[in-house]
């Protein structure tokens, strides 16, 4: 029997509310019967910037290298919002995949998001929509969510997420923690994307 598909899911977390989010993620994968590790990219800020921005100790989760770009089938990225975009830290690991690029080594994989924000008008989408343009470079199929899960529809209450990921609303000072719902959407997210990677990879194999 050949191998599980592997999807990486690659992250960026301050104060643990995306690393929440990717578990429901990983879950929903799992659920697909796709291979799912959850990395981090490496922290860029200081240890005294860190403690002046009370950030709790990082997950327990390995840094990632471009070799976990490169052995996955699919790639989940999820972080926080900087300013309406993903943050300089997750930047700096994609800008360092000049490489890959050029030798067309992440074309025909599959990409999605997952993203947090401190707002529900934080910049959610935007955040998305700017990191698709990386897919677009490498050759990646972006993978949307769509309105996959009916918490999305919800207006009863703050749920994050939309059409282009799930999402969580972490409130401008951290307090606010990733609801069930949107840990639902999370597991969503992961089950439908494990499902449209695996089967591209079995396709492939015939
Ligand atoms: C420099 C900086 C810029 C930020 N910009 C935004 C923003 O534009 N919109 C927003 O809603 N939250 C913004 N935030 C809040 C973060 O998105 C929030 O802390 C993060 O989503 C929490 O996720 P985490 O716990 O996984 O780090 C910003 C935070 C920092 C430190």
């Amino acid at each position: 029997m050949s191998p599980a598909p592997k999807v990486n899911i690659i992250i960026y977390t301050l104060y643990h509310h995306i690393y929440t989010l990717a578990l429901s993620v990983q879950e929903g994968l799992k659920e697909a019967g796709v291979d799912a590790k959850i990395l981090q990219v490496p922290e860029t800020l200081s240890e005294e910037i860190l403690e002046k921005m009370h950030a709790p100790p990082k997950p327990d989760v390995p840094i990632a290298t471009l070799d976990d770009l490169v052995e996955a089938d699919g790639v989940l990225f999820g972080f926080g919002t900087r300013f309406g975009q993903m943050p300089a830290q997750f930047k700096a690991f994609l800008d360092s995949t000049g490489g890959l690029w050029a030798k067309g080594a992440l074309a025909q994989k599959f990409g999605g998001i997952f993203f947090s924000t401190a707002s529900n008008h934080g910049g959610q989408e935007t955040t998305a929509m700017t990191t698709v343009t990386y897919f677009a470079h490498h050759g990646i199929t972006y993978v949307p969510l769509g309105f996959a899960n009916p918490h999305l529809f919800n207006v009863e209450e703050v749920v994050g997420g939309s059409a282009w990921g799930s999402g969580t609303i972490a409130n401008g000072d951290g307090s606010r923690q990733v609801s069930d719902k949107e840990k639902e959407i999370g597991v969503t997210q992961g089950k439908n994307f494990g499902t449209i990677v695996k089967t591209f990879v079995a396709g492939k194999a015939e």
